[in-house]
Order: C-alpha cells, then structure tokens, then sequence
C-alpha cells in the first residue's frame, strides 16, 4: 500500500516562545504547503524573524512541534539536525556572506560542508548557481564588499540554492533595493521556484511582493497566526490589525500595481 504523500513540507505546532517573562508566541500554528510561496507579515515585534529562525532549526521554541519534510525536528539528534539543516536553502536578510571569501567561495562553503565533491565540480556547481542568480560570472571573483546592495542579495541566493534544497526561507528578501531591484528580485524568485520546483516562506515587508508573488499571506499578531489566506481575501477579513495593515496608503498603491495588466 503506498502512503498519501502529506500536502505540508513544514508544519510548526502549538508553539510557544518565551524569552524569561516575555511570551512571544503562544499556540501559534502554521503549516507550509509543498509548492507555495507563503509569506509572513505582521507589525514590528510581532515575533516574526523569531519564528523564521525556530523554522530554520537555529532556535527552539519553548513548547510545540515542528515537523520538517515529515520529520519531527524535536525526536533529533545534533547530527541529524546538521543533516535536516542542510537541507533547507536560507537567504538571510543583510547576506550573511562571509566577507573574508569571495562570492564563489561563499557558495562553495556549504558544498565543502556538507557533500564529498571535488574541487573541479563544486567550482562548476558554483558558477551555475551564480548566473541562476542573475549573477555575471565576473562576479565570482569579487568580495562582497565590492558589490552592491542587489548583488549581495543575489550571491546571497545563489548560496542558499548550494546544495539544491526543496524548500527556501528568504528574510526580507527585497529590503534595501530600489523599487525596480525589487521588483526584478521578486521576478526572479518566481522564476526560480518553478525552475527548481521550490517552496519559498519568507518574511517580508514589502507590499509588492505580498500582492505578486505569494500564493497565501501568514498574518502574525496575538502571539499567534491570525490568519493564513491569500493577499486578497486577507485584505478583506474584518480584524483590526489585519485592516490596519492592509488599508495603508502604500499597500492599497501594490495592490492596484499587482492588478494592472500587463
Ligand atoms: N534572543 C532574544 N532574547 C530576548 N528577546 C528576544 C530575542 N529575540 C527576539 N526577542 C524579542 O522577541 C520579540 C519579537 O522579535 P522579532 O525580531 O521576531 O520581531 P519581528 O516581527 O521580526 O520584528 P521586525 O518586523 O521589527 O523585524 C521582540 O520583542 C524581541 O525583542
């Protein structure tokens, strides 16, 4: 008998967060499905960058289950946690690129960790990842010190698509770029999911990118999810910050750039 394949690449449940008497999260509940783009908004404090880390296994919540890929992140070891790490690709928001490597380097660090490839192979692996970024091979070579804001950002990308992970976190993807950067970024994550057929959750700020790329929109407030739905009917539920966040000036001007035909 062949087992369902679960619908969820990544379910976080009942969780609770607490920083000594600070309760950040509490039975907060959020399932991933295989193939979308979720998105993760909420107001400043809202514990959302928090949530982002216990969903990458850098932190534990206090109480609650995450279940990765089918696995029970709690029921694992310290190895078989490196190994479940590995497998999720992480693009952090200011790059986290080690700044004493160049960009190549940066990509060939995980690749060096976590697989028995040679030299030769990973530096092809490394340069394919860069121009899926949108990287010019020029760039290999650079610092990132000698590159700009959206560089960064995709050499970024480009290392956490190392080792071929299924499912990618962005953290403020866009932050810092100018409207067109950001919008090209965005454009760019579409492509690349359906290229490498990923499931993205990110957590963003920028309008744009809740109204154009993301399939459902994760609403944080009360400690908790509030709501996970897509932008549209989300903008519509009748729950003071949830209306307080989509009825600004800026996110009304994304929605109707979202809907203008092309
Ligand atoms: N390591 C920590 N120790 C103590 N408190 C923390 C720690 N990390 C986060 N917090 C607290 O948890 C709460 C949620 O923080 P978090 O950074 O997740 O918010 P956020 O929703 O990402 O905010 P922003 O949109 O401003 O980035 C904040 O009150 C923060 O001070």
């Amino acid at each position: 008998m062949t087992m369902p394949i679960n619908p969820h690449v990544l379910e976080a449940l009942d969780i609770e967060t607490r920083f000594g008497e600070q309760v950040v999260h509490r039975d907060l509940t959020l399932t991933v499905r295989r193939g979308e783009t979720l998105a993760i908004v909420g107001s400043s404090g809202s514990g959302k960058t928090v949530l982002l880390r216990e969903l990458i296994l850098l932190a534990k919540p206090s109480r609650g289950r995450i279940r990765l890929f089918d696995t029970d992140v709690n029921a694992l070891s310290e190895p078989e946690l490196i190994r479940l790490r590995s497998r999720l690709g992480v693009m952090f928001q200011h790059g986290a690129l080690f700044t004493s490597l160049t960009v190549r380097e940066n990509i060939d660090f995980p690749l060096r960790e976590h697989t028995a490839l040679g030299p030769a192979l990973r530096r092809d692996i490394a340069l394919l990842k860069l121009e899926l970024a949108g990287l010019p091979a020029s760039a290999a070579n650079k610092y990132p010190d000698e590159l700009s804001g959206g560089m960064i950002k995709r050499a970024a990308l480009a290392r956490a698509l190392a080792l071929d992970p299924k499912l990618l976190f962005l953290d403020e993807p866009t932050s810092g770029l100018d409207p067109v950067g950001a919008a090209d970024f965005d454009d760019l994550i579409m492509e690349l999911k359906t290229l490498l057929d990923l499931t993205i959750v990110m957590v963003t700020h920028d309008p744009d990118s809740l109204w154009r790329i993301a399939d459902r929109v994760a609403f944080l407030g009360e400690k908790k999810v509030l709501q996970v739905a897509p932008a549209a009917e989300l903008a519509r539920i009748d729950h003071p910050d949830i209306r307080a966040y989509f009825h600004g000036k800026r996110m009304q001007q994304a929605q109707e750039r979202a809907w203008k035909p092309a």
